[in-house]
């Protein structure tokens, strides 16, 4: 199988056109490299403690909802972290995490998922590789446990870096994805959020994310291994009450999510319309490069992004050094990570709190 998606890659040998195009378009990329060039030697770098922070959603998340998202982004930083203390990889270990949470119906990503108008599941997912600028997006996936690991595929398995709608279809069945059904996707809490949306009418994309119930969880996770390689990865059902074929921010690069050795990566969550507009991942990753800290960058983009186009936002990072960012202008976000021995969690602005590791495992 991975042959056959091999072989569909085009050959630029032996066409004197495409080789002619080829030398024009490598000075022309150098020219729309994202961020101010660094030199960049991974001796510089040191050893580093591999480090895995996730998010479950920005939003306006009711009392209720609390202990089950800390409980969540818990459960799922702790997977991430075994995994990325067993291999080392950062997109195992993103994948793991991410995982834990499409498969809690609390987050709004696999299992869970808000609802289109239509009342159908459409999910997205990218994840991002520092390393090489590598990526794979999906949208519009239908019936997939798990999102973010289709997005991986695309990314590993293909000539391409994003695939939707009918496409992606027919990659599920030639890789012979397991799908899931409806009636597991499909929670009531979702039914419900969606129930409410259409009682109450209008724009899916003006009500505060969270104000019906079931409505919030965007996942993310970014992670550094010990030597400074860097990745992320977002997984979401979108936002309750959204047209069928709507797609948001989550499987747009720069916007859902970006990852860059040279300066670190990002996860981001809130009004998908908005963080496209803004190109949040891209603005916080560039306030990085600029000089600032990761934590400085994370709260310029979420802040920056909701006083120029509205609505709020939130986003995790980690720069190429183990340096995290926490922000977000929503009531609240879940998030969490492990070092030195703690893990280190909160959901209200201004919450940090930590436990010792050994006492959640
Ligand atoms: N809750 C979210 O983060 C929603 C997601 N950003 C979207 O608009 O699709």
């Amino acid at each position: 199988m991975l042959a056959s998606f091999r072989f569909l890659q085009p050959s630029l040998t032996g066409n004197p056109w495409l080789l002619r195009l080829q030398s024009l378009a490598t000075p022309l990329l150098f020219l729309l490299l994202p961020f101010p060039s660094r030199s960049f030697a991974s001796s510089e770098m040191g050893k580093l403690t591999p480090l895995i922070l996730v998010h479950g959603g920005a939003g306006d998340i009711p009392d209720s909802g609390v202990s089950e998202k800390i409980d969540g982004v818990k459960k799922a930083v702790v997977a991430g972290h075994k995994v990325l203390q067993k291999t080392g990889c950062v997109l195992d270990a993103i994948e793991a995490a991410i995982h834990v949470m499409e498969d809690l119906e609390g987050f709004n990503a696999g299992r869970g998922s808000v609802l289109t108008l239509t009342g159908e599941v459409e999910m997205e997912a990218s994840i991002t590789e520092g390393k090489d600028l590598n990526a794979g997006a999906v949208t519009l996936a239908k019936n997939i446990r798990h999102p973010i690991s289709l997005a991986r595929m695309v990314m590993e398995r293909t000539p391409h870096t994003f695939l939707g709608g009918a496409g992606l279809e027919d990659f599920i069945k030639r890789m012979d994805v397991p799908r899931v059904e409806d009636d597991w996707l499909v929670t009531d809490r979702a039914k419900f959020a969606l129930q409410k949306f259409i009682e109450k009418g209008g724009d899916p994309t003006m009500m505060e994310i969270g104000k019906r119930p079931g409505d919030v969880g965007t996942v993310g996770a970014v992670a550094v291994d010990a030597c400074g390689h860097v990745a992320s990865g977002t997984s979401t059902g979108g936002i309750t009450g959204k047209y069928k074929g709507r797609i948001g921010d989550t499987p747009i690069l720069g916007c859902g999510g970006y990852s860059d050795d040279e300066v670190g990566a990002v996860s981001t969550t809130g009004f998908g319309e908005q963080i496209m507009r803004f190109n949040l991942a891209g603005r916080i990753l560039n306030h990085m490069a600029n000089g600032k800290t990761a934590q400085e960058a994370t709260e310029l983009g979420c802040k920056g992004m909701t006083e120029r186009v509205g609505r709020s936002a939130g986003a995790i990072t980690v720069s190429n050094k183990g340096d995290i960012g926490v922000s977000f202008t929503s009531h609240r976000m879940a998030w969490a990570y492990i070092k030195d021995g703690h893990i280190h969690y909160g959901i209200n602005q201004g919450d940090h709190n930590s436990e010792l590791l050994e006492n959640v495992l």
